[in-house]
């Protein structure tokens, strides 16, 4: 996901905004825990004898807490949360969890018992899977968990996980990039994974809520800050290892190393990695839980590099990949079986995603379901597959596709990878039928990637619309600049005809590609997925791809998809 950039702070001592989002998402029935046993826990210091209060919530925001709560307030990088603890006292919280630092800050303002202990974001996770009954040997009244984690692909593979489970009849919550469900209205998402105590009362409200099973996205910030502690997934899945969030982890073996915690007793029982990289093929091989492991990049499937001979022996394999309209159909063989399996999402990486959903289940089935035999469970997903069709599903803002007739798809690439992967995977066999790609690059990021956006549209694509992104505080024309400047480079070395344009307006821009666009092209709205604000000088400015895009299309009197069904 993008980086957020605006942490919205009241003042401090301040009565918090009446609660919103995941705030909401509590428990009603919670495990009051004595702040005598919290310390404990915390190996905190602070607490008198005589104290004998308990917390019946747990959060690290102020502006989630309610009465009861105990706020731990953390060290962050732009303030530390006991400037807050004033705002959790007057929301009801009863008692702080911080550091030394904190604590002695505390002292100062807050009539609350103040607990100390050297790492509180450490013992968060525990905390408030105690009191919201979520630990691990408790069983989480049911839900089965599922986990995926890796560069790129989780939010589309917890959507098909979604997706899969509810074919098989049961009642799902997801946690992601996007949004949490966790009953009937969907909640907008911040983070990809949220902050352990939300991660915990999140669980609690699942298992309340009588559901069977759960999704939920993994980023490696959340393992290498604590967000999943004290949580333990029936069955993780890895995709694929790329370069990214190298500001965090220092290099790809710390990337990796920071990954590799999620395939450990303390995170998972058991796991599925997709070994198509040399990553994939270390974290299989470093694992300490069993793993099965699943090919998908088949040689000479839909432009992958192929399988090495070496790892012919994966546990799941993917064979016979075919377009089938815009998406693909393929086989999953493994474990004695063989599924016959569609996805109408665009592009090889939709295969691996569809094909890591589904090993996750089948061996969910296979290894917990004791009651039904391998032949039945073959034939319980063959039969989920073929009646609801489960990987054709919208996932918001991934190769979501808004029109047919021309074939009209907005997706999140927002890096040259993706981009690359992007433009071929919507590109039309049916010969002299155009690629149209509208897209702009973030400003305040990696400046260094737009000329190189700029040229892979230049080589990808027949005509490119060069608009904006989210320039935040920086000059858009300035960042188009950049990237008219690769794609007019590429154009002139290669002796291209591709059509380069600018516009200052993403909604003309789509606009416009709409207008250039036959029925047998392709338009390729790319850089913005599910974002429903663009954000120029700190203010948010509303602007939905989908809305724009089926917009024009239809006034073009050209066919939409979905219309109904897109979600922010
Ligand atoms: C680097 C990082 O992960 N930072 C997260 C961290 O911020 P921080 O430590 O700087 O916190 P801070 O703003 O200094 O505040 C300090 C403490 O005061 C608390 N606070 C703050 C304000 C207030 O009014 N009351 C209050 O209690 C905060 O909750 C926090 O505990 O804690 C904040 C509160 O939960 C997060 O919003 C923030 O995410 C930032 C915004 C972010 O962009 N994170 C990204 C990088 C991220 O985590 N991304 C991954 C996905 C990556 C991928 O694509 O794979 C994710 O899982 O989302
Ligand atoms: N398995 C995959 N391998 C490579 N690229 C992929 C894969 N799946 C999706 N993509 C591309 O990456 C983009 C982001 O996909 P998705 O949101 O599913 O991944 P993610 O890991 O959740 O990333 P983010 O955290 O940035 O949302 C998609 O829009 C698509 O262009």
């Amino acid at each position: 996901m993008k980086d957020i950039h605006h942490v919205e702070q009241p003042p401090s001592g301040q009565a918090p905004a009446p609660l919103r989002g995941i705030a909401t998402m509590r428990p009603t029935h919670v495990n009051p825990v004595t702040l005598k046993r919290v310390a404990a826990i915390a190996g905190a210091r602070g607490l008198a004898a005589s104290v004998e209060q308990t917390v019946r919530g747990v959060t690290s925001d102020s502006r989630s807490v309610v009465p009861g709560d105990l706020y731990i307030a953390l060290p962050g990088a732009h303030v530390h949360g006991h400037q807050f603890g004033a705002a959790a006292a007057t929301a009801g919280a009863v008692a702080i969890l911080t550091d030394d630092a904190g604590a002695q800050a505390l002292a100062k303002h807050v009539d609350l018992p103040v607990l100390s202990c050297p790492d509180p974001r450490g013992v968060a996770g525990e905390i408030a899977a105690l009191v919201y009954g979520t630990a691990a040997n408790t069983g989480l009244g049911g839900v089965e968990l599922f986990a995926v984690t890796g560069t790129n692909g989780k939010t589309t593979t917890t959507y098909f996980l979604n997706s899969l489970l509810r074919a098989l009849g049961n009642s799902t919550g997801l946690i992601g990039t996007i949004e949490i469900l966790a009953g009937d209205e969907p909640i907008p998402s911040k983070l990809t994974t949220p902050e352990s105590t939300d991660v915990h009362a999140l669980l609690a409200v699942m298992a309340e809520r009588g559901l069977d099973a759960a999704s939920m996205e993994v980023s490696s910030h959340a393992l290498a800050f604590g967000r999943v502690d004290g949580v333990v997934f029936d069955v993780a899945g890895f995709t694929n290892l790329t370069q990214d969030h190298l500001d965090l982890h220092g290099d790809m073996e710390a990337y990796f190393a920071t990954k590799a915690e999620l395939f450990t007793p303390a995170h998972s029982r058991a796991a599925v990695v997709t070994i198509d990289d040399l990553w994939g093929r270390e974290m299989a091989a470093k694992a300490t839980i069993p793993v099965s492991t699943l090919l998908t990049a088949e040689k000479g499937a839909m432009g992958s590099p192929g399988a090495t001979p070496e790892f012919s022996g994966a546990d799941w394999k993917v064979r016979g990949t075919r377009r089938q309209g815009i998406g693909s159909a393929f086989e999953l063989h493994g474990r004695g079986m063989v599924l016959r399996v569609q996805t109408g999402l665009p592009g090889g990486f939709n295969v691996s995603n569809a094909a890591l959903a589904l090993a996750m289940v089948a061996d969910a089935l296979l290894d917990n379901t004791p009651t039904l035999d391998d032949a039945q469970v073959a034939a319980r997903l063959q039969d989920a597959l073929d009646r609801d069709d489960p990987f054709t599903v919208d996932v918001p803002g991934r190769m979501q596709l808004v029109g047919t007739a021309p074939v009209a798809v907005v997706d999140f690439a927002h890096n040259p990878d993706a981009l690359e992967r992007a433009l071929d995977a919507v590109r039309s066999p049916v010969e002299g039928s155009r690629v149209i790609v509208v897209f702009g690059a973030t400003g305040e990021r990696d400046q260094s990637k737009r000329p190189i956006m700029g040229a892979i549209a230049a080589l990808h694509a027949d005509v490119v619309l060069v608009t904006d992104d989210d320039p935040h505080d920086e000059d858009p024309a300035a960042i188009r600049a950049g990237v008219l400047a690769g794609a007019l480079e590429a154009r002139e070395r290669n002796g291209l005809s591709t059509v380069i344009e600018e516009s200052t307006s993403r909604a003309k821009a789509i606009g416009r590609a709409v207008e250039l666009a036959g029925a047998a092209d392709t338009i390729l709205v790319a850089g913005r997925g599910h974002e429903i604000f663009q954000e120029v000088r700190g203010v948010n400015i509303s602007l939905d791809d989908r809305v724009e895009l089926r917009a024009a299309l239809a006034h073009h009197g050209f066919p939409v998809t979905n219309a109904g069904t897109i979600r922010s």
